[in-house]
């Protein structure tokens, strides 16, 4: 059985900018997970749009079908999905809704309102209210790598973000006892940081290391650790791009989703920077001792490049 990661709580409600950031230091080193509690999305938005999102999933399969995902947005069936390349199975036993960039709302795909009539105010607060809280946390994450509060707003990261709010929702029935079949299988996640609520049903898991050192991703034997969901705590999450900023001293922690044979419904927030942004090496993550790992690379080549891998476009 695994044990239940023990992961940091930071309070983005502090005032106390300095020791959040250093707190924020720790848990982004050592686990690249941890809870943000205070974060000003109320629970009462949160219970809506998990309603919201449980009735677009009860939809019959052909009204869901009519909104079938199209430049990442919209949605992608059961099975769609195979988060991890290395494996062969029949994909991931979940479906979701991809929702992008409100500035950009003409590509999104939205159920008609004769459907569900509350359905994108409710997303598009949500989607406000949560990328408000994400930008928060980066201005603490900027001072967490001893940059200034602003840095990633500077450099156009956070200027019209590429950011999707993701819809999950995990059906709950198991396969056949010799198929290897997942809610979510191991990955890690592409963007900046992710902002993960669930319905308190459990079953995510992350491969906690207790070094500092780069590790080497999908590599076997894994030990994996519970995340449970915490009351009116958000679970973040560090990206890709974030670890190759940080030329891995952040940590992008793979995780997964354990069948669990109950339903299940979660809500994930990417907040990757805008297209436009090069992401290299910070100043202040490389030395001699610590060359540089990755070369620099245009936010939205990087995506785009992942995203191929996962959905083949
Ligand atoms: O549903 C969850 O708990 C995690 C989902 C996830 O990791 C993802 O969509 O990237
Ligand atoms: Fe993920």
């Amino acid at each position: 059985m695994a044990e239940a990661a023990k992961l940091p709580i930071i309070d983005l409600s502090s005032t106390d900018l300095i020791s959040t950031a250093n707190f924020i230091r720790q848990a982004c080193v050592e686990y690249g997970f941890f809870y943000l509690v205070n974060h000003g999305v109320e629970e009462e938005l949160l219970a809506r749009v998990f309603e919201e999102s449980r009735k677009f999933f009860s939809l019959p399969l052909a009204a869901k079908m009519n909104l079938l995902r199209k430049e990442h947005r919209g949605y992608t069936p059961l099975y769609a999905e195979n988060l991890d390349p290395s494996s062969s199975s029949k994909g991931d036993s979940k479906e979701s809704f991809y929702i992008g960039p409100l500035e950009k709302s003409c590509l999104n795909q939205w159920p008609s309102q004769e459907l569900l009539p509350s359905w994108r105010p409710t997303m598009e607060s949500y989607y406000c209210k949560v990328m408000s809280a994400g930008k928060k946390l980066i201005s603490l994450i900027a001072l967490a790598l001893n940059l200034d509060k602003d840095y990633f707003e500077k450099i156009g990261a956070l200027d019209e973000p590429e950011s999707f709010l993701r819809l999950l929702h995990y059906p709950g029935e198991l396969g056949h006892f010799e198929e290897q079949i997942f809610g979510a299988s191991a990955h890690s996640d592409y963007g900046m940081i992710t902002l993960l609520v669930t319905d308190g049903v459990p079953g995510l898991q992350a491969y906690v290391y207790s070094t500092s050192v780069c590790r080497e991703k999908f590599k076997d034997p894994q030990t994996w650790e519970n995340v449970f969901h915490m009351n009116g705590a958000f679970i973040v999450n560090i990206g890709d791009m974030m670890e190759r900023w940080t030329n891995c001293l952040f940590r992008s922690t793979l995780h997964r989703v354990m069948p669990t044979g109950q339903e299940r419904y979660s809500l994930a927030f990417f907040l990757d920077p805008n297209t436009e942004c090069i992401v290299q090496c910070l100043g202040s993550c490389c030395s001699e001792s610590r060359p540089q790992r990755f070369p620099p690379i245009r936010s939205g080549d990087y995506l785009k490049e992942r995203l191929m891998l996962t959905y083949g476009s």
